[in-house]
């Protein structure tokens, strides 16, 4: 099993460590396209005004985002940071979903160094209570909540073939004969990360020379940063699929962050007609993320925006330089 965090870190009740020196730290999300994601953005903006957080939320997004979404995005006291797309090496492979090919461009936030420590959440992510003590995290690991092997986008693995879940690794234990279990695998929809150059680099040339597998983005930072993984709790991420795959490793009053990646749970676009959908557990949810999302009180208002943290007072500055480096070409 993976070395626990320190349990202080979890315990905090949001307040940050005394000894937080200058070092900048931010929320930073990823953004691509003309489509719907961008009121996932917003909604996340106006979670994490709700809890209150201290930290702004940078929007890494592809040069594809159109102005009109970049506008809104910096109303809601968003800082916009446009990228340059990186694409995996020339490759065969059949992604679990096709548009996972366009997730490796997160990958580039590895490049602003100007923050010391960032947290990583997808657009379709949202923070219901403060998680600002996650910055407090020891430097040096990754931090990220396990996955779930049980859901059919991951009927190509072995996991799945055998019925094994690290989410209850004694129902179907790994059989000796197929040699060791897995590595511990986090969903890459969350995670805790210091941007660094050095890692950056490492992380372009690595990605060129690995061949892509089905979870695209996922499966890489899996792969690379198998040795620095430390698991976090659940209540950080809760990937959806888990309130039916493993409901004994769920105590949703204490869920702080909500994933909403099963197919048909995006709030924005929300039917209810795909399996689970109908739940009634899904439907609060929902329903949660529409408040948040169609409350005017969480609307940014600049003359409120009152600095309390050097980082906040750095993200009141004009936005910095784009700077970014032209994607690799494909191998
Ligand atoms: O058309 C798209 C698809 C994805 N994304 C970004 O890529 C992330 C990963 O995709 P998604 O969350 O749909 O994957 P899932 O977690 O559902 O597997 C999203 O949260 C967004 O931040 C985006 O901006 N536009
Ligand atoms: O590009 C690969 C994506 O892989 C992950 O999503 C998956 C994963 O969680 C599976 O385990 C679930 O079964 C599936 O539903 C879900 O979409 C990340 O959430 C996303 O940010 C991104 O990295
Ligand atoms: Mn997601």
């Amino acid at each position: 099993m993976a070395p626990e965090v320190p349990v202080n870190v979890f315990s905090s009740s949001g307040k940050l460590s005394t000894n937080v020196g200058y070092s900048k730290r931010a929320y930073v999300t990823f953004l691509a396209g003309n489509g719907d994601y961008v009121k996932g953005v917003v909604g996340l903006a106006k979670g994490l005004r709700k809890v209150t957080s201290l930290y702004p939320l940078v929007v890494a997004m592809l040069p594809d985002v159109p102005e009109e979404h970049r506008e809104i995005l910096r109303s809601q006291g968003c800082i916009v940071r446009e990228i340059e797309p990186i694409y995996p090496p020339e490759n065969q492979i059949q992604f679990a979903m096709a548009y996972y090919v366009i997730n490796y461009s997160k990958l580039r936030i590895w490049n602003f160094e100007e923050y010391s420590k960032m947290i990583y959440l997808d657009a379709d992510i949202q923070v219901y209570d403060n998680i600002d003590h996650l910055f407090d995290t020891p430097d040096g690991y990754f931090y990220a909540v396990m996955d779930c092997f049980c859901e059919k986008t991951w009927s190509h693995s072995p996991q799945y073939s055998i019925g094994y879940c690290q989410q209850c690794p004694d129902k179907v234990k790994w059989p000796a004969e197929m040699g060791p279990p897995p590595p511990l695998y986090f969903n890459a929809g969350m995670f805790v990360f210091e941007p660094s150059r050095l890692t950056y680099e490492n992380l372009l040339h690595t990605l060129q020379i690995t061949p892509p597998t089905p979870f695209a983005e996922q499966d890489f930072l899996n792969m690379f940063f198998q040795q620095m993984y430390k698991p976090i709790p659940l209540v950080y991420n809760l990937v959806l699929a888990m309130l039916w795959r493993h409901p004994e490793n769920v105590e949703l009053e204490k869920v702080k962050v909500v994933h909403y990646c099963a197919a048909g749970s995006k709030p924005w676009r929300y039917t209810g007609k795909e399996a689970n959908m109908d739940r009634e557990d899904i439907k609060m949810l929902v329903k949660k993320w529409r408040e948040v999302y169609e409350d005017e009180c969480l609307d940014f208002k600049a003359e409120e925006a009152v600095p309390t943290e050097r980082s906040s007072i750095m993200a009141s500055m004009p936005e910095p330089p784009i700077s970014y480096n032209p994607a690799p070409s494909a191998a």
